[in-house]
């Protein structure tokens, strides 16, 4: 495990999808042997101070995860990732969560350390950090402060359930995306995206 000195950022995984387009749970797929949420876990441990995962399944993923994790168990299990984000901000206490899916086999601790190092010149104002690629937030590989949670509440309370949405409201620094950085977001809905991953 690595401090990400002096901005300290926790991992928060969601693993609480409904997997419909998979159609079997993609938290447990394997990719190139290793379950897809123990990938991300590993790559979380490596770059992140800790490592939580939000699922209202807890006890199906324990056994999979070889590294040391968090299990939040989840409020308001399917909801959608924006609930699930504000479950995090709640239950976590560090100044910054990188919010991630469990669907991405491709995800590099090098590049997420770096843009860790971002956050640290960041203007107050800004409460977020999130790739953005062809006209599109790519939220769940983003970082979100502490201080995002009122916004995000009052957003929920207004009937708001779109990441894109409430991005677009907020004060949040774009993450350019590059070839390098596109591959690395790619994740799996599909199982045809999963074996041409
Ligand atoms: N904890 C939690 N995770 C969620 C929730 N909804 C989606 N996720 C996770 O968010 C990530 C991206 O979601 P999707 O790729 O749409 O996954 P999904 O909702 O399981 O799949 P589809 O049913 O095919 O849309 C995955 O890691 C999901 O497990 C939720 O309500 N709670
Ligand atoms: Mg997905």
């Amino acid at each position: 495990m690595m401090l990400a000195e002096p901005d300290q950022v926790s991992a928060l995984i969601l693993a609480g999808g409904r997997s419909s387009r998979m159609g079997t749970d993609k938290a447990l797929l394997l990719w190139k042997g290793i379950p897809l949420l123990e990938r991300v876990c590993r790559v979380a441990d490596q770059c992140c101070s800790s490592v939580s995962v939000l699922t209202p399944w807890p006890q199906r993923y324990q056994p999979i995860i070889s590294v040391p994790v968090q299990f939040i168990e989840e409020a308001t299990p399917q909801q959608g990732p924006l609930i699930a984000l504000g479950q995090g901000l709640e239950e976590i206490s560090s100044p910054w969560i990188l919010l991630l899916a469990c669907d991405l086999p491709c995800l590099e601790s090098q590049l997420l350390r770096g843009w860790s190092r971002k956050l640290r010149g960041l203007p107050d104002p800004l409460l977020a950090q999130v790739p953005y690629h062809q006209e599109r937030w790519e939220p769940l590989c983003g970082f979100y402060h502490r201080r995002c949670l009122p916004q995000l509440q009052s957003f929920i309370a207004q009937g708001g359930r779109s990441f894109q949405g409430w991005l677009e409201q907020m004060p949040v620094q774009k993450l350019a995306v590059n070839g390098a950085t596109a591959a690395m977001l790619r994740n799996c809905n599909t199982p045809e995206d999963l074996a041409s991953s």
